[in-house]
């Protein structure tokens, strides 16, 4: 199973909106939608170390005080493909610049583009925006890869406790 991980930088915008940092992915899983910085974790590291290094390679930002804010299990074919930490943060240096990887965006909370994103995260990233927690499982079908398989069904549990988990 891979291990990985997706940042959300938060910061005040204009008119006090709220705005969420998000990346278009220009390679790999997932290319072409909208998603959070992030990526699989590399042997001996944590998933806090992950989703720091991730969003430096990717967007250029230096995140601390990264809070958890979901776990979420991806499915494939029954069986368990992807773990992956979901964080945010407030505390950032730095402005976001373009990668090999990555466009990155600042886009209001309210007007996120799911339609442009994995099937499964509307479902979950609102709430994680607002400030909750959670945890989920979702379900694909149709073989490798991922991002090509069907979107099934899920289970979610909202207002988890992850402080003590990395
Ligand atoms: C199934 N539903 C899903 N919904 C939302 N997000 C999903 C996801 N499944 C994977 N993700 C995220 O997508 C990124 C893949 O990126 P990543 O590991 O970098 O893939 P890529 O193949 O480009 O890796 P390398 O560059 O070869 O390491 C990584 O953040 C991972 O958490």
């Amino acid at each position: 199973m891979i291990e990985a991980t997706l940042c959300f930088p938060l910061r005040e915008g204009g008119d006090a909106d709220e705005e969420v940092l998000l990346i278009e992915k220009r390679r790999g899983l997932g290319e072409g939608w909208y998603n959070g910085p992030g990526g699989k974790c590399e042997p001996g590291e944590t998933p806090r170390e992950c989703a720091v290094r991730e969003t430096e390679e990717e967007v250029g930002l230096e995140v601390t005080d990264l809070e958890k804010a979901g776990e979420l299990t991806f499915l494939l074919d029954g069986e368990a493909h992807t773990f992956c930490h979901v964080y945010r943060s407030r505390s950032f240096e730095g402005e976001p610049t373009s990668s090999e990887e990555a466009y990155p965006e600042w886009v209001p909370v309210d007007d996120v583009p799911y339609d442009r994103m994995w099937d499964d995260d509307h479902l979950w990233l609102p709430g994680v925006l607002e400030g909750n927690t959670v945890a989920g499982e979702f379900r694909f079908e149709g073989g490798e890869p991922l991002d090509e398989a069907a979107f099934v069904d899920h289970d979610l549990e909202w207002g988890v406790s992850l402080e003590s988990r990395e």
